[in-house]
């Protein structure tokens, strides 16, 4: 079973009387590869800053391995930190740059001896894969391979935690897609707990056991990677993680919900009925039919070659849908969308308006016309609920 290492209880923080973190609570295990995702400005590096003792919130506790930490200066805390810019000392060379780590270490208290100093500086250039480079100069690295030495010196001195905040924002994507490979090798190389700070959820989900969702500096949802795609529990985190389409919908019973004036076939929900709800329905799951198929139809209005699909825009009566398809449309094309029931997901209702702005006036604008081509003709309402 996993064991717990750190414990954040009910932190708040705020700068010039602005909230910044309100009631974080957290536990965070031993080993664990742990990511605080959020846009920015939402509270991550602050959190993170907590952790490492550079900031004493306003309230709340931070334990570590059960013991309260709040007052613990930083360097008393076996825990390092990595940042965007590496810092590493241009006048010294890669050995030196990692010995400096240290140097600096004082949570042991003793002295190395020159021996001691250089095996523990090689094993840390081995893990980050670095062998060999000792005696080069910092400043003829890649930016990759800079940054592999600004790890290799937060680790030199065995830190039980390492923070990690934007540590691949500096370099070109291909990089940052080879770097994230090889943090999770170290990650488990090393066997310590990492929690890793950004705003670029494709790496959040590469590279974590455990997301953790944040916004206005609250915590929206925590699980794996796979709960936070598959299950977002709200409308921010389903657009926050990947694309998404949210509706404004109202549950007609368990099981149905309306949306633009239609009913149709959902995941069972719980909600009561006649409840306000967030439908969200992510754009792989929208398909393109036949107008006579359509549970909705609409007008392609964009549509962007994405290298493995096309994302296509349809306008229905000015919502715009965000369909992702392999399926060859033209702009202009009059065509039907049809969406599984399990692609349909539905969430609390919340104030969120999209990544695209207010979405809520897309249902209000179709509202107003929904009597004339919409309403359903005399039919039961099995026959006109949409099936799968
Ligand atoms: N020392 C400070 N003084 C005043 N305001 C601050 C300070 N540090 C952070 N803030 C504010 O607190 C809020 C949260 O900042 P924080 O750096 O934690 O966000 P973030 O999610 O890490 O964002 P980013 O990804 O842009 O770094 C922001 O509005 C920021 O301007």
């Amino acid at each position: 079973m996993s064991k717990e290492l750190i414990r954040l209880s009910e932190l708040t923080m705020a700068f010039d009387g602005e909230v910044v973190l309100d009631s974080i609570n957290l536990v965070i295990n031993d080993k664990e590869f742990l990511t605080l995702l959020g846009p920015s400005g939402c509270g991550k590096t602050t959190t993170l800053r907590i952790i490492g003792g550079f900031v004493t919130p306003a309230s709340g506790d931070v334990y570590f391995d059960g013991v309260r930490i709040n007052d613990v200066p930083p360097y008393k805390r076996t825990v390092n930190t990595v940042f965007q810019k590496y810092a590493l000392f241009p006048h010294l060379n890669v050995f030196e740059n990692v010995a400096f780590g240290l140097k600096i270490n004082r949570h042991e208290g003793k002295k190395l001896s020159k021996q001691e100093i250089s095996s523990r500086v090689l094993e840390m250039l081995e893990i980050v894969s670095l062998k060999g480079f000792e005696y080069r100069d910092v400043s003829s690295l890649s930016g990759g391979q800079q940054q592999r030495v600004a790890i290799a010196r937060a680790l030199v001195n065995k830190p039980k935690v390492l923070l990690l905040d934007e540590p691949l924002g500096a370099l070109d994507m291909r990089l940052r897609k080879d770097m994230q490979n090889e943090l999770k090798r170290i990650h488990e190389a090393m066997g310590i707990t990492f929690i890793y700070v950004t705003h670029d959820q494709e790496e959040a989900l590469a590279m974590s056991d455990t997301v953790v969702v944040m916004d206005a500096g609250k915590i929206q949802q925590i699980g794996t990677p796979e709960q936070i795609y598959n299950e977002p529990v709200n409308a921010f985190v389903a657009d926050f993680i990947g694309e998404s389409n949210i509706v404004d919908g109202t549950m007609i019973s368990d099981g149905i919900v309306e949306i633009f004036g239609r009913k149709f076939k959902c995941l069972d929900t719980g909600f009561a009925e006649n409840a306000p709800v967030d439908v969200v329905i992510r754009p792989e799951d929208v398909d393109i039919v036949d107008v006579k198929d359509g549970m909705l139809t609409g007008t392609v209005t964009n549509i962007t070659f994405k290298g493995v699909h096309y994302d296509v825009i349809v306008d229905f009566k000015g919502f715009k849908w965000l369909i992702q398809t392999t399926d060859l449309v033209t702009v202009g094309a009059y065509i039907g969308i049809k969406i599984d029931p399990d692609g349909i997901h539905i969430m609390s209702k919340s104030d969120y308006s999209g990544k695209f702005g207010d979405y809520s006036s897309y249902s209000a604008e179709y509202d107003e016309i929904s009597d004339v081509e919409y309403e359903p003709e005399e039919e039961s309402a099995e026959e006109e609920m949409y099936e799968a």
